[in-house]
């Protein structure tokens, strides 16, 4: 099985052609002021139009209005949006009834009761996100989870495992969690918001490495 990777908070055409170079297969981009990765909807239309088809784009929310979230959604037709706040299942079943995208949702992952609650997302989000819990921000804090937490579960939707990865992690976290999605912010960063196209290729590298192994294995 090949591992998604999914690059977030982009906001430069050189960080996407990256992205796309070393094989990723989707990029986040952040509307959410408070981040130093935020872009504006003209940003985020614009960086959209620029992005290869290889590549998925994810829009990430965090507990946006159904005026903005459909102000962003006609705006930059993203493939996906992640929402990264305290968004119910029931606000994800109406955006799926009125959007033609992709609906993720991101579960800080504290314990196993986090697990056993989101099943209520079970047959209405596209794909589950475990990140950390929310601290100053709500995503992009470059905090571990627990792996041991995911090894062994049975997840009955699409998921993806986020939270402090980077080049150095990421192959012993596939190891332990066989998270069939990667997804990577501040680990391919020189300093906040700032992507580094040598650690991106790195991480991505580690990602097919642990691929190749587990296809001779
Ligand atoms: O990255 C942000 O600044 C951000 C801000 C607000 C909501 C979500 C945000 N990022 C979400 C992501 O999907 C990150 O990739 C994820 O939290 C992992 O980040 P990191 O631990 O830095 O790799």
């Amino acid at each position: 099985m090949t591992t998604l990777i999914k690059i977030c908070g982009l906001s430069t055409e050189a960080a996407i052609d990256a992205a796309a170079a070393n094989g990723a297969s989707h990029i986040g981009l952040v509307h959410f002021e408070k981040s130093p990765r935020h872009v504006t909807l003209d940003q985020a239309a614009k960086l959209r139009a620029r992005t290869p088809t290889s590549l998925k784009v994810v829009l990430l929310l965090v507990n946006a209005s159904p005026v903005l979230t459909e102000q962003a959604y006609k705006a930059v037709r993203p493939d996906v949006i992640q929402f990264h706040g305290s968004e119910k299942p029931e606000w994800l079943t109406m955006v799926k009834k009125h959007m033609k995208v992709e609906v993720w949702k991101a579960l800080g992952l504290r314990s196993a009761e986090t697990l056993a609650n989101a099943r209520r997302f079970d047959g209405i989000a596209d794909r589950l996100i475990f990140d950390a819990p929310a601290q100053a921000l709500p995503g992009g804090n470059g905090t571990r989870v627990d792996w041991s937490l995911l090894a062994g579960h049975r997840h009955l939707v699409p998921w993806g495992l986020a939270g402090g990865l980077d080049a150095d992690n990421v192959e012993e976290a596939l190891a332990a969690t066989h998270a069939p999605l990667v997804d990577v912010s501040s680990g391919v960063e020189s300093a906040p918001g700032l992507k580094d196209m040598d650690k991106m290729a790195r991480f991505c590298q580690a990602v097919a490495n642990h691929d190749q192994r587990s296809h001779q294995a």
